[in-house]
């Protein structure tokens, strides 16, 4: 069954829908982004969610030491990092009890090169937006990926929502899917187009990965 990670909480009421909906992964955007959550309001809203649902914290280019504080602090399951760290900073993180899903955005079939040569527990593939780190709300081009086989767990992001989700899972069939902006209204969470998601993916995603 594929899984499913809604990403950028912020609210009580995320958490609560967020629950309700039994989702796989809860994420948590700590780097500059208007989704941003502070420690100390990813405390309250992390005590909120149910204990079965993974905690993953966003980062982009932020301070290992910074991450790890944090991480250990919210006891965050999985450090997504979203920007231009190497695979030396990756290796800090690994054996401590996190996994790592290194974030790779695609313009054209090259970006994938990097994607083979990570050492990491996930390859998050996302789109490239000049000047955005992600929350994009844009897709890239999934062709792309055919006949592409990776050693890794893929996580398919970017501009991901409950009309195309379906169309991206059989072309891709990832182990995860990740949405942002594709669920909100106004900027905010919106309930009904996560419900829609969630039910469009275990519909279309049945495989195994
Ligand atoms: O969500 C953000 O604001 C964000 C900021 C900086 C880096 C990553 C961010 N989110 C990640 O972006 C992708 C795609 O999001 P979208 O569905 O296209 O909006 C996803 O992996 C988020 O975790």
């Amino acid at each position: 069954m594929i899984r499913i990670k809604i990403c950028g909480l912020r609210r009580k009421q995320d958490i609560e829908w967020i629950n309700f909906l039994k989702v796989d992964y809860a994420g948590f955007v700590f780097a500059e982004s208007r989704r941003r959550v502070y420690l100390k309001e990813a405390e309250r809203l992390v005590a909120l969610l149910e204990k079965g649902i993974k905690k993953v914290g966003v980062f982009v280019n932020q301070n290992p030491d910074f991450v790890k504080g944090v991480c250990s602090a919210l006891g965050i399951d999985v450090i997504q990092l979203h920007g231009d760290e190497g695979q030396k900073e990756i290796e800090s993180y690994l054996g401590l009890g996190f996994e790592v899903w290194k974030a790779i955005r695609i313009k054209d079939k090259s970006d994938l090169i990097s994607a083979f040569e990570y050492r990491v527990d996930g390859i998050l593939l996302d789109a490239a937006v000049r000047g955005m780190y992600g929350g994009t709300g844009r897709t890239f081009n999934w062709d792309i990926l055919k006949g592409a086989y990776f050693k890794n767990k893929i996580i398919l992001a970017g501009g991901l929502d409950p009309q195309n989700v379906g169309f991206a899972i059989t072309k891709v069939k990832p182990f995860a899917v990740d949405v942002s902006s594709g669920v909100e209204t106004e900027g905010y969470k919106d309930f009904f187009k996560m419900k829609e998601f969630v039910e469009r993916v275990r519909r279309f995603g049945k495989h195994d990965r």
